[in-house]
Formats: structure tokens, C-alpha cells, sequence
């Protein structure tokens, strides 16, 4: 039966549904037939007119998106992860909030204009009320994990569609948004999809109780499971407590856990739920010393309702862990390198090792791709000793010219050579004198020059041009390169004896785009370039995902460029994915844009160069006019024929 034919037949059968006859809908699930009643008797959809899949304005989803900001920025690595798997089998996926709007998507651009056309897109809504029966409506009425598919469909335009849906929940068990994926074709028999539900289950569930350590990181949470193995890696249960052990809310299986106690033993007032004592049979001081008495941090506890032995650990509150026990041998903070990182094991290190040099004597190489903030470590190191009240003098040897090098570090007596100034110069590493002289792109110093500087750092004093006699220094020198130091050794670019001086302690910057803090390294750039505009600004989810992912090979400079231009140029106070510059978008979700149905003769291929090129163009018209060489009508028009809506004039 070809697709007009099948769509007559499933409208012909909900009409009779709606006249009481039960031709053909018996073999339909009990959870279907329910919705289609909704559909027809609540909500007054009427089978025979299909509606086109909507998608909402720009502004709108904006709006949407702001309601689950903070799940969206937990969720991203789960949405990725699960797309990863599920994108060859010709799937895509949404997020959707609890209204059932899709805030997340990811799907093949190729096939852009058939996914956006059957609403499986950004923006598109799949509240039950507007779509009918669908997977993410009737999981967000039924707050259960539901597939539907083709058929089952409530609306004819969806019926060759199949989607799965789960509830993601909050921690007060609401549920705030919904995990969905959908594929345009599939085999006709249901049980194609069986593989489906309990992946999109697991995946929902990864990201609510990621969601949930991330809502309470500055408490202790419990984490338990039947499994001795499993709860370091995957723990079912997770419950934040406080000190004293009463129960400040608990993911899924931790509230259930709690139900079956209150059915149990009922509360003797409404709002009271049990202490972590009664729920499981530990005293506190139990609870709060598993992870000092025991080898692999794990505890059995029995919980008092059912009788069941389970394995729990205790995962401390962040804040208290990072200036606390975990880092035992670290010395005290230092204020100026701990705003360089929060959770970057290799940062960890760095840092660890860079407290310790503050205060000493020792010469530090620092190492890492242009951009990682060498600079700003040495400043740090600088701003963090005992000669943070001495200058610190910060010279980049490949921007000065060669000629001028020699006269710059070294400075010169008056008369020295021709041109120089009249009364002599005080050189560069004369001036660090009591402080710390930076020396960025050492690399780059010509091979004479870095036999003087050598003599520098092993004597402690400067022969400027034209003295005579040396003059005392008390520097500390740090170096930095971008380049590989051994390579430069081994090409004779870099003296080995110097290289041996400069290397007393080995500091090597991260690539941003292997820092796994670089959501706070975003945050941290965007927030001083506000407060340095003096702007107001926010910096929205899918503008912070898409900085997430973009591999940075410009690192922290190019981000702050990248923030500085959206910032300069966006209208208002909200910057999202479309006012970051294109290159660091990657594969950005293209803008929602409402679609009004194609004529059959438009080729689709025309429509999305078109639409590529508008979105390149930033909607621009009279830029697109001129990279086709046609008038503004003409683009005006086409994207008429096409639908195609600016997203600022969407309604
Ligand atoms: N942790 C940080 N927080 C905020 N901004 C930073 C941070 N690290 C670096 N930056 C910013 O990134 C830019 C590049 O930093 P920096 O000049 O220190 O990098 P670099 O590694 O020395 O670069 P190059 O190799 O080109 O000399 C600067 O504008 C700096 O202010």
C-alpha cells in the first residue's frame, strides 16, 4: 500500500474509533488507544485534517531553552554520546522540555529539509495537544517511556515516522524534560524498535542522575547498589543527606527506595521524610566514615524496608574536596594560580607543581600551543611569590626585531651606536630587576643573544652595550614556547646549555580543547569581557554547547576573540549559537525556520543552497543578492518558493 493509501485507511479507522466502532483498533496497545480518545474527546483533534509539523519562532525557543539551561549543559555529553550510536542506523535525536518542545537536536544535515519537515528538528513541537498521539507527548502525559510507531501515530502526517521517548525527571520526581529518538523510516513490525526503549531508558536516566550530582555537588550524596561492583562505576542510587543524615532529596531508585519505607512505616506529619539512619540500618558516623574506613571506599548497609543488602559510598561535597583532603600534600591556595582551572587533571598537576615554585629561586619553562595562557601562568607564578612586588617585564622575542633584540634586553650606554638615543637605554632585563623577566617564543632568540642571556642567568648580572663593566641583577627568568624544545635543541635553534638553564621546572599548558574545565574557562572569558564592556550579557545553552565541542585550535586566545565578536555584535543581552562567529560552529543545528509546504517542482537541492547560504550570510539578503547575482526580489522570492523565514521575522 503506497503512503496516500495507508494515511486514508489510519484516518478511516480513527473516525470510526471516534463513532464507537472498534473496527481494526483492537490490536492497538491499551496506552495508544487511551491517547487517540484524549486526542479526539479532550484535546478536539480531528483525524481527517493532518497538521503540518510546527516548529516555534527563534524567540520562542529561546524562551524554552532558558527553562532547562542548567539540564542542557549536563545533558550535552549524554545527547552526544547516545547520538554517537544511533546516527549511522539512520536515527536523530531530541530533547524536548516538559511542554514538549524540542530545546536539543542532533541530526544528519543532509537530510535537513525532510527531518524539518516532519517536525523532527529544533524548535519543532511535540506537545500531545498540537501533534496528538507521539512519542514525546504521550510520555510527557503518561511520565512514562513510551515507542510509537508509524501507525501508531495519532496524526496521519506522523504515520511513517517511528519515536521512542523517556522522562528525564527532576529531583522532586517532575518531569522536566523528555529524550527522544525518531527515524523517518523503519520496518513496519514494532518489534524493530525493540532495541530502542531500553537504550533510550538508560541514556535518560544517565543524564537525570548527572543532573542530579550536578544540583547537589555541594553536598554529600550516598551512592548505593545491589551490585559491589557497580557502585563506583554506576551506582543505581543516589541520596544527598546532610551531616546529621536527614535526606535532602534523592534521584529515581533513591525515591522509590524512600516510598517503600513511608509505605512502610507512614510519616507522622506531612513533608517528613526519613533520616539516612532509618532508611538503612548505619548509624551517621558509619555513613560519614566510609570512605576513611574502608580499602575500596564501599560499606554494606542493610535498608531496613524489604530487607536488602546493598553497597553504598559516600561522594563528598565538591568545594570541600578541592581545598580539603584530596590534595594533602598540595601547599596552601594561592589565589592567583587557582582561578587557572577547576577540574583538569592535567591543570591539577600543572597547578600542584606551580604553588610549590612560587616562592623558589628556580627558572621555569613553560610549554604549550599558542593561546594556552603561558603568559597568564607566568603572570600568576610572578603575582604569587615572594616577588609580586617586583615589576614583571614580559618580552616576546618573535615580535621584536632582530636588529633591536640586543638593545632592548640588554640596553646601552650613551653613544654606544649609531642611532641610539642620546642618554643611553635601560634594558629590558635590567628593568625586571627585583621581579621576574617573562621571555615568550625563547626559540625565536638569535643564537648570539642566548650566549648573553646565558650569562645572565648564571652570573645574576647584564653587560649592557658599550659598559664596561657588568651591573648586578636579581631576576627570576621564566620562558615560554609554543614550540617542541628537544626539536629546537637538536636543530641548533636553542643553545643546550641554555635550555638546560631555563629548564629548572617544567610547566606544559593543556590544548583547550583537551581541558575537561573548559565550560568554567568559557565562563570564566566571558565573564571578565562583560565586566571589562561593561555590558550587560548570557551566554545561552546551545551557544555554550557548541563552544564546548569545537576543538579551539586558536585555544583561549581564539575564545576570547570568539566572545569579544559575539559580544560586539549581538542584538540584546542573549548571545546563542547563531552570534558566535561561523568557524567555530562546526556542525551547528541550522536556525528553526517555519516551513510552508514546497511546490512539488522546487528541487530541494536549490532550497538548502539557498538556505546554506543565508545562514552563511547570517540571513543577510543583499549579501546573498550578490554571491548569486541576482537582485534582492529575486532571493526574496525564492525563499518564498522554498519557505524559507528569516528567524527574526518568524511569529
Ligand atoms: N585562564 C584564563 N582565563 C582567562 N583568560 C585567559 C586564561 N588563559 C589565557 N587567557 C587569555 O587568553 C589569551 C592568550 O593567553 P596568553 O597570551 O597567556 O597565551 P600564550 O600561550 O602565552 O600565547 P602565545 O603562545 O601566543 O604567546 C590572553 O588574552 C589571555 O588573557
Amino acid at each position: 500500500m503506497d503512503l496516500r493509501a495507508e494515511k486514508r485507511q489510519h484516518i478511516d479507522t480513527l473516525i470510526q474509533l471516534s463513532e464507537g466502532k472498534e473496527n481494526g483498533t483492537g490490536s492497538f496497545r491499551d496506552v495508544i488507544r487511551r491517547s487517540w480518545e484524549r486526542c479526539m474527546g479532550e484535546y478536539r483533534l480531528d483525524p481527517s485534517r493532518p497538521r503540518a509539523a510546527r516548529v516555534v519562532t527563534h524567540q520562542t525557543l529561546r524562551e524554552h531553552q532558558e527553562t532547562v539551561d542548567e539540564l542542557l549543559h549536563v545533558a550535552r555529553v549524554g545527547v552526544d554520546r547516545l547520538y554517537a550510536q544511533i546516527a549511522q542506523l539512520g536515527y536523530v535525536l531530541l530533547l524536548t522540555d516538559n511542554r514538549g518542545i524540542a530545546v536539543e537536536f542532533r541530526g544528519e544535515r543532509q537530510q535537513d529539509l525532510a527531518l524539518r519537515k516532519a517536525g523532527l528538528y529544533l524548535g519543532a513541537d511535540w506537545d500531545e495537544r498540537y501533534a496528538g498521539t507521539c512519542a514525546v507527548g504521550t510520555c510527557l502525559h503518561d511520565a512514562q517511556a513510551i515507542t510509537c510507531h508509524q501507525s501508531e501515530h495519532f496524526d496521519a502526517t506522523h504515520i511513517s515516522l517511528t519515536c521512542t521517548a523517556a522522562p528525564i525527571t527532576d529531583p522532586q520526581g517532575q518531569v522536566i524534560a523528555v529524550l527522544d529518538i525518531s527515524a523517518l523510516r523503519s520496518p513496519r513490525f514494532l518489534e524493530s524498535q525493540n532495541f530502542v526503549l531500553p537504550l533510550v531508558n538508560l541514556y535518560a536516566r544517565m543524564i537525570e542522575d548527572a543532573y542530579f550530582m550536578h544540583r547537589y555537588r555541594d553536598c554529600l550524596i550516598l551512592r548505593y547498589d545491589t551490585a559491589r561492583e557497580f557502585v563506583h562505576l554506576n551506582g543505581k542510587g543516589l541520596i544527598a543527606i546532610e551531616e546529621n543524615g536527614s535526606i535532602i532529596a534523592a534521584n529515581s531508585n533513591g525515591r522509590l527506595m524512600i516510598d517503600a519505607h513511608l509505605r512502610r512505616w507512614p510519616a507522622w506529619s506531612p513533608g517528613w521524610s526519613p533520616s539516612i539512619t532509618e532508611l538503612f540500618d548505619v548509624e551517621i558516623s558509619e555513613v560519614l566514615g566510609i570512605l576513611s574506613t574502608s580499602d575500596d571506599h564501599l560499606r554494606a548497609v542493610r535498608a531496613r524496608a524489604g530487607d536488602i543488602t546493598y553497597f553504598a559510598t559516600l561522594i563528598e561535597p565538591r568545594r570541600r574536596r578541592i581545598v580539603g583532603q584530596s590534595l594533602p600534600t598540595s601547599p596552601t591556595p594561592v589565589p592567583a594560580l587557582d582561578v587557572l582551572a577547576t577540574d583538569d587533571p592535567s591543570m591539577h598537576k600543572v597547578l600542584k607543581l606551580a604553588r610549590r615554585l612560587c616562592n623558589e629561586e628556580v627558572n621555569v619553562l613553560i610549554t604549550g600551543e599558542t593561546g594556552t595562557g603561558k603568559e597568564v601562568l607566568a603572570r600568576a607564578l610572578h603575582e604569587s611569590g615572594s616577588r609580586a612586588k617586583g615589576p614583571f617585564i614580559a618580552v616576546n622575542c618573535a615580535a621584536i626585531p632582530e636588529s633591536l633584540i640586543e638593545s632592548e634586553l640588554f640596553g646601552y650606554l650613551p653613544g654606544a651606536f649609531t642611532g641610539g638615543r642620546r642618554k643611553g637605554m635601560r634594558g629590558l632585563i635590567q628593568q625586571a630587576d627585583g621581579g621576574t623577566l617573562f621571555l615568550d617564543e625563547i626559540g625565536d632568540m638569535p643564537l648570539p643573544l642566548q650566549t648573553r642571556l646565558l650569562r645572565v642567568i648564571a652570573e645574576r648580572e647584564v653587560m649592557p652595550l658599550g659598559a664596561e663593566r657588568a651591573i648586578p641583577v636579581d631576576l627570576r627568568v621564566i620562558t615560554a614556547t609554543h614550540r617542541d624544545m628537544s626539536r629546537l635543541v637538536a636543530d641548533g635553534h636553542l643553545r643546550e646549555d641554555l635550555y638546560y638553564r631555563i629548564n629548572g621546572a617544567h610547566l606544559r599548558l593543556p590544548p583547550l580543547r583537551e581541558r575537561a574545565d573548559r565550560h568554567y574557562i568559557i565562563r570564566s572569558v566571558f565573564d571578565a569581557l562583560v565586566a571589562e564592556r561593561q555590558q550587560r550579557g548570557r551566554l545561552r545553552a546551545d551557544a555554550m554547547s557548541a563552544l564546548l565541542a569545537y576543538t579551539w585550535p586558536g585555544n583561549i586566545r581564539q575564545l576570547k576573540n570568539a566572545l569579544a565578536f559575539a559580544l560586539a555584535t549581538v542584538e540584546g543581552d542573549d548571545i546563542t549559537v547563531y552570534d558566535l562567529p561561523e568557524e567555530c560552529l562546526g556542525d551547528k543545528p541550522p536556525p528553526p525556520v517555519t516551513l510552508i509546504q514546497a511546490p512539488a517542482e522546487s528541487p530541494a537541492d536549490d532550497s538548502q543552497v539557498l538556505l546554506d547560504l543565508l545562514r552563511h550570510a547570517r540571513w543577510n539578503i543583499s549579501q546573498v543578492a550578490r554571491r548569486l547575482g541576482v537582485s534582492r526580489p529575486t532571493v526574496y522570492r525564492r525563499m518564498r518558493r522554498h519557505g524559507l523565514i528569516p528567524p527574526n521575522q518568524l511569529r
